[in-house]
This record gives C-alpha cells, sequence and structure tokens, in this order.
C-alpha cells in the first residue's frame, strides 16, 4: 500500500537522521501522520522516531563506511578500546543507543580533520563526554583546555563535571524535535556519514548524548505510554477515587474507640459532617502564611539539576526559616489563647477541606499544562489520556513566575503542617487524658516526626535530586499526597495515641531512641552522599568512592552508602518509621498504616527507578546491579 503525494513511501528504506547530529541511519518508513507532517521510522535498532521530511534523506548518494575499517583506521577508537575504564568495567555485549552512537561517532565519522585531531589527542576514552572532551581539547578554545585540564588533574577517576551534564542537558533540547516511541535496547545499527555535511566536532558530542539521554526517559515514557493508555486509565479512576475514600476512612476508623478491622466500615457520618467552611478558612490562611513565608527574599537561591532545555530552576531553600516562623507564631497563637485541639475535633473537616484544595490545584495544574510547552512536560504523564495524565501529572516544573508550585506543596504545607498536627495531638491528649504532659510515646512520636521534617528542611536543597522533582510531573498525586496524604495519615499514631494510650518500658523507650538514630544516621549520610555526588562529582570528599562511568557522561556510585544495598536512603527510612509505629504498640492496625504503605511506596519507587536507571544507564546498571546485589535490605532483599 502506498502513502499518496508523500515523499517516502511506507516500507521505503531511506536515510533517517539521529536526533541532534548529522549521523544519518538506515531506516524505514513506517507511516506518515498528514496532520503533524510526520514520518514514524523505525531504526535498525528497533528504535521508533517520528521525523521531519527534512530530517530523511534518500539512501542514494550516501557513502557507506563499514565499521570494520573504520574501527582499524580510528587511533581514538583503538586506545579507547584497551583503556577506557568503562570497556575494563562492563563485560556485557549488549549495547545500547548511546554505545552505538558513540561507535559511530568514532567509527564512522573520520574526516581527515577529525582523524588529525584524535590523533593528537594523548588519551581517547570511550565514554561520549569524555571523548568529546578529547576532541574538544585540540580546539582553539583556550577556556575549554583549561577546564579540561584542570579535570584531568582532578583525576576524575572516572568522573565528570557539570559542564558534562550541561553537554547532556544541551543534547536533550534536541528531543523536541523528535518524538522517541520505542526502542530495544540491544541492537545494531549501523552509523553512515552524509558525504556532503561534514561532521562537527559539536555533532558528535550532541549525537552522543542524545543517543545517551533518549535511549531513556522518553523510551520509557513512550513506551509505557502506550501501554498505560490501556492499563492506567481505569487504574487512574481507581485511584483518584479510592485514594481520598481512603484518607476520610481513616480518619473516620481513629475516631472510633476501637479503630479494628472487625469494626469496618465504620458507620457513614451525614455529609454535613464532613463540611465546615471555617476549617476550609484556616486551611486557606495557613497555605497562604506557608506562601508568604516562601516569597520572603529570605535564604537561600539554590539551583535545580539542568532541565532537558539545558535551563536550570532557581529555588528558594528557606525551608528551615519558614518553620522557625511557624513554631514561633503557633507557640504565641497558643499563648494568646488559641485552642489548639480545634485541629483534633475537626481533623476530618480540615482534610475534607485540604482535598477541596487539593482537587482545585490539580485541575488548574492540568489546565495550564495543556497550554505549556513541549519541554516543559514530564515524560511521563504525557500519555494524551486526560484522566492518566490529570492524576499523574503533566507539566514537570510549574512556575507563577519565579513561585514553584511542586516544589512548595512538596516542602512547606503539608510538611510544615505535619508538626503542627502532631502538636495539636499532644495538647489534644493532655487535654482528653487529664495530663499535665504528653505521654512517652506521644513525645517519642513528635520528636522523631519533627527531626525528620527539621531534617528535611535544613537539607531542602537535597530535595532537587529526587525522583519527584526531577522526574515526576505535578498533578493530582503529588497534590494530593503533599496537601492531604502527608498531613492527615502521617500525623495518624499522634491521633491514635490521644484516646489510645500506650505505656513504654524504659528498655523498649531506649530500643525504639536506637533505633530512630541509627535509621536516621543512615538515611541522612546516605542522601547527603548522593546528593553531594550529583552537585559536584569531583569533590575531593568523595575522591575515596569508587565509580562506575556510564555512557550519559554521569556516574554511578559503588562504593560508600550505595555500594551497600542500592537505596540505603529507603533503608535509614524504613527504620525510622518502624520507630515512628513501634511506641503506640501492637493492639491496632492503624498506628502501623505509615509503616505498610511506606513499604509498599518504596519497593514501588525502588522498582521504578530500577526500570529508569536501567534504561538511563543501560549496561553500566546492569553493572552496578551485578556489583550491588541487594535493593534495600543487605542479604535480604
Ligand atoms: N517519607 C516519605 O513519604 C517519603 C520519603 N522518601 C525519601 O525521599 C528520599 C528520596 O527518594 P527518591 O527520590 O525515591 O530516590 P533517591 O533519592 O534514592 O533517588 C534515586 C536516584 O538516585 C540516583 N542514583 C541511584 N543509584 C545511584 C548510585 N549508585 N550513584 C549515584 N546516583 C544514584 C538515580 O538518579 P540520577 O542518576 O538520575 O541522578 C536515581 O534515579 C529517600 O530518602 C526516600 O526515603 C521518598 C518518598 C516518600
Ligand atoms: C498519594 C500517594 C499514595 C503517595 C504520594 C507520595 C507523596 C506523599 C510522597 C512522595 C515523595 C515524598 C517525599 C516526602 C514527603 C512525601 C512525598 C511527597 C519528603 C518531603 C518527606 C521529608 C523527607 O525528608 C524528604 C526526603 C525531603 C521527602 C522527599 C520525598
Amino acid at each position: 500500500m502506498t502513502m499518496p503525494s508523500v515523499k517516502y513511501q511506507r516500507g521505503e528504506m531511506v536515510m533517517g537522521r539521529w536526533p541532534g547530529s548529522s549521523l544519518y541511519y538506515e531506516v524505514k518508513v513506517l507511516r506518515y501522520d498528514a496532520s503533524s507532517q510526520l514520518y514514524t521510522v523505525i531504526y535498525k535498532d528497533g528504535t521508533e522516531l517520528e521525523l521531519k521530511e527534512q530530517d530523511i534523506k534518500n539512501a542514494a548518494g550516501f557513502q557507506t563506511r563499514s565499521r570494520s575499517r573504520s574501527r582499524s583506521r580510528s587511533p581514538g577508537r583503538r586506545r579507547s578500546r584497551s583503556r577506557s575504564p568503562a570497556r575494563t568495567t562492563r563485560r556485557s555485549s549488549s549495547r545500547t543507543a548511546a554505545a552505538v552512537a558513540t561507535a559511530a561517532i568514532t567509527e564512522s565519522a573520520p574526516t581527515s580533520r577529525r582523524d588529525a585531531k584524535l590523533k593528537d589527542t594523548p588519551e581517547v576514552r570511550l565514554s561520549p563526554l569524555k571523548q568529546t572532551k578529547a576532541a574538544e581539547n585540540n580546539s582553539n578554545n583556550k577556556h575549554e583546555k583549561k577546564e579540561e585540564k584542570q579535570k584531568e588533574e582532578n583525576n576524575t577517576a572516572n568522573k565528570v563535571n557539570e559542564s558534562e551534564s550541561k553537554v547532556e542537558a544541551e543534547s536533550e533540547k534536541n528531543q523536541g524535535r523528535y518524538n522517541l516511541r520505542r526502542r530495544k535496547d540491544d541492537g545494531d545499527a549501523k552509523a553512515l556519514e552524509i558525504k556532503p555535511e561534514k561532521l562537527e566536532e559539536k555533532d558528535a558530542k550532541l549525537a552522543a548524548a542524545s543517543a545517551a539521554s533518549l535511549s531513556s526517559p522518553l523510551d520509557f515514557g513512550g513506551k509505557m505510554a502506550s501501554l498505560l493508555c490501556f492499563v492506567l486509565p481505569p487504574g487512574a479512576y481507581f485511584w483518584l477515587l479510592f485514594l481520598p475514600a481512603w484518607v476520610l476512612f481513616l480518619v473516620l476508623q481513629v475516631n472510633l474507640e476501637d479503630p479494628s478491622l472487625a469494626n469496618f466500615p465504620p458507620l457513614l457520618p451525614p455529609f454535613e459532617a464532613f463540611w465546615d467552611a471555617q476549617a476550609l478558612g484556616f486551611v486557606i490562611l495557613w497555605v497562604l502564611f506557608q506562601v508568604l513565608l516562601y516569597i520572603l527574599p529570605v535564604g537561600k537561591l539554590s539551583e535545580g539539576m539542568p532541565l532537558r532545555s539545558g535551563e536550570r530552576l532557581k529555588y528558594r531553600t528557606n525551608g528551615f526559616f519558614a518553620i522557625a516562623v511557624s513554631a514561633v507564631a503557633v507557640v504565641a497563637a497558643v499563648h494568646q489563647g488559641v485552642d489548639l485541639t480545634y485541629i483534633h475535633s475537626h481533623f476530618l473537616q480540615l482534610a475534607t477541606a485540604s482535598l477541596l484544595i487539593s482537587v482545585l490545584l490539580s485541575i488548574y495544574l492540568y489546565v495550564r499544562s495543556r497550554y505549556a510547552a513541549p519541554e516543559q512536560l514530564a515524560l511521563g504523564g504525557n500519555s494524551g489520556n486526560v484522566v492518566y495524565d490529570f492524576f499523574k501529572g503533566h507539566e514537570l516544573n510549574p512556575r507563577i513566575k519565579d513561585f514553584d508550585l511542586k516544589f512548595f506543596c512538596e516542602m512547606r504545607p503539608g510538611l510544615i503542617g505535619w508538626c503542627l498536627i502532631n502538636f495539636a495531638m499532644a495538647l489534644a491528649e493532655m487535654k482528653e487524658q487529664s495530663l499535665n504532659a504528653p505521654s512517652y510515646s506521644m513525645i517519642l512520636v513528635n520528636l522523631f516526626q519533627l527531626l525528620y521534617v527539621l531534617d528535611g528542611l535544613w537539607n531542602e536543597e537535597a530535595i532537587l535530586t529526587t525522583m519527584d522533582l526531577m522526574h515526576d510531573g505535578f498533578g493530582f498525586m503529588l497534590a494530593f499526597g503533599d496537601l492531604v496524604w502527608v498531613p492527615f495519615t502521617y500525623t495518624l499514631q499522634a491521633y491514635y495515641l490521644v484516646s489510645h494510650p500506650n505505656l513504654l518500658s524504659l528498655p523498649a523507650l531506649a530500643a525504639i531512641v536506637t533505633l530512630k538514630l541509627v535509621g536516621f544516621y543512615i538515611f541522612r549520610k546516605s542522601n547527603s552522599e548522593k546528593n553531594a555526588f550529583r552537585r559536584n562529582p569531583s569533590d575531593p570528599k568523595l575522591s575515596h568512592l569508587k565509580t562506575i562511568p556510564t555512557a550519559t557522561g554521569k556516574s554511578l556510585l559503588v562504593s560508600g552508602w550505595w555500594g551497600v544495598v542500592r537505596h540505603p536512603n529507603y533503608l535509614g527510612d524504613l527504620m525510622m518509621a518502624l520507630a515512628w509505629s513501634l511506641p503506640c504498640g501492637f493492639s491496632h492496625l492503624l498506628p502501623w498504616h505509615y509503616m505498610i504503605y511506606f513499604i509498599i511506596l518504596l519497593v514501588h519507587r525502588d522498582s521504578r527507578d530500577m526500570s529508569e536507571c536501567r534504561r538511563k544507564y543501560g549496561s553500566a546498571w546492569d553493572e552496578y546491579c551485578r556489583t550491588v546485589r541487594y535493593r534495600i535490605i543487605p542479604r535480604v532483599y
């Protein structure tokens, strides 16, 4: 069957430009979409891309250079084979698109100018970005020369610096023009050189980095999106209804004298019981108060990780200041006679009001994401299905001027609100049980969780390297999670203790405190290690750590905390979660809700992260997994 009035026909073998480069590969035309005027083509390694007509050329007129010939001719290639750390560490025969592109650059681009350059280069490594650096060394740009020299001096023991991530980001910029649907990781695409255009070093750099970056998130997004369109809308409908209902159920349940599963389902109160305009007013005031603290020009402006556009957003990281001022305001209010136990007695109404705000915010987020530029969208949450995208989040970093909605919601009203609610529960316990001071259990829960939040806010910058900030879109899941789930389910232990006292023996208390401190130590140290490494891989403090280079230019830590298990931070977090539930005893499941949810969440996050890293880093990730065998708990899981 032919496609009328289009230049290239279905099934035709043509040459397709590799994103961000002058490299052309042999591709087969699959279809043409008249509305977008894009051809869907498939590369030999299984990659499907949508290309514009100008990025396609007829096969005739291309000069094919065989790989074996160019391999023997390229000194860079020969040397890199034996010397590249990447080579020595990776034994897998599978070749990622990045590797293929790297090979393409080294093998099939040797214009005489380029060959000469490589010959002059003292060492050429296979890793595309480093190789690019080597090539750049020969340029007349003194500044770059100096930078490279400095890098060599630091010995880079397989490490990369920021300029490399810029390259990666630069290359990702090019993705805007392409839409990668699917690619198989292992492939043998053959690079051909387009005669009339000379392959410039910059192109080579872009091609390598671009291939590396394309091989990952878009691929994941594309492949997953088609799957998700079928599987997830029902899932998204389910979670959309289930999660709010579940929170309201928990809040109703914790109010019962005996919140055991035997009393399920609790009697449903009349509709009016859920609603209180005053409660809504308080929630709005709280959020506005936090907005005010966030926008005050106090505290550091921190840079986020490079976006696909190459841009680095700035974030006002004054969370510690915000919680300190909030604490002073709350203590002053209590001193003035404000009865904080209102929070305990109106928990259901406050939860409903927060839910309403999170729904309205999610609608706003979804609507504005429809007008966002493609490079502002998250790679997941981009399926085209309204319900799924609404739930998962469409836009990566929605901002009103400099006000970052995702960062603000994740770090401020809910997180600081969590401590406020816990404090209110301590007061409610004293009132309800006629105590002069909160119980030991209540004090532990309050102090432990306060420490967790204070730590998160003190190290606020570290959140900029987490999955939520770097990869996830901002939609209902996170808006609801931040504004409802965190403040109204993470506080269940404290709420439970108000009317379910649990006496602790001294040894039990000591054991719980030890567990919390050890968990906290692991959590903090491992998160800081990764954050410091991602921010500056050449940090002298980290020079003792072993790393594995990856084709993207980023390396993976393979010793230190990240050499013990693949997610040491989750391990510490889980130990802390256990320490939060133990003070409530074992009479009911409810105070263990956080622990159960958290295990599910972290196991799911770990497997999501595994597939994303597998796609991003290919065989380097496999090697990391072979070296560090356990995911979260050493020798267990
Ligand atoms: N209390 C709560 O409700 C929750 C708490 N958390 C906590 O938040 C923190 C952040 O968690 P999360 O964002 O899920 O994940 P991580 O902070 O663990 O981030 C995972 C990312 O780290 C990088 N990475 C993985 N392995 C290595 C390695 N060996 N060397 C260097 N970099 C590596 C990868 O990103 P890249 O290579 O792209 O940099 C990977 O995608 C955790 O401490 C977690 O426990 C999380 C969820 C909920
Ligand atoms: C509604 C769903 C079932 C789940 C929603 C998940 C969210 C509640 C969590 C996703 C990642 C989070 C993080 C924190 C809070 C919970 C959410 C938003 C965090 C801010 C808590 C404090 C920590 O110190 C942290 C490391 C900064 C956490 C980062 C991830």
